[in-house]
């Protein structure tokens, strides 16, 4: 049979949990350079930077499409976001300093709600 699920990333609660945190992210007031995909025509160089783009409104559009096994391939997307800011903005810039904000805020968050 299926092997029990141990924690709460593997148990059937995962998703609920990954919707919730997105609600969370978004209404962060440091989501809105997030929200939605960059526009790779108004920003120059993004998208020869940086090799897989990722939002909260994808992540919320894969979520909805059930394209997340667990809390953990959701995780990897959301980081996706952070270090793809990291990789384009200076630290000292608006955006730069709005990603190191959220990743914090998530990182806190999801290590809260797994203990
Ligand atoms: C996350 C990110 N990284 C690098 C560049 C942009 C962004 N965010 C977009 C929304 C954004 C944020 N601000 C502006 C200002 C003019 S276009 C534009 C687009």
């Amino acid at each position: 049979c299926a092997k029990k699920a141990k924690t709460a990333k593997d148990d059937k609660n995962g998703l609920p949990l990954c919707r919730m945190l997105l609600a969370e992210l978004e209404a962060h007031r440091d989501a809105w350079p997030f929200l939605t995909p960059v526009n790779h025509k108004a920003v120059p160089g993004y998208r020869k930077v940086i090799k897989k783009p990722m939002d909260f409104s994808t992540i919320k559009e894969k979520l909805a499409n059930n394209q997340y096994l667990n809390l953990e391939t959701f995780i990897i997307d959301v980081n996706l976001v952070f270090d793809n800011c990291e990789k384009f903005n200076e630290d000292d810039s608006e955006i730069g300093r709005a990603g190191h904000n959220m990743r914090r805020f998530f990182d806190k968050r999801w290590t809260e709600l797994l203990q």
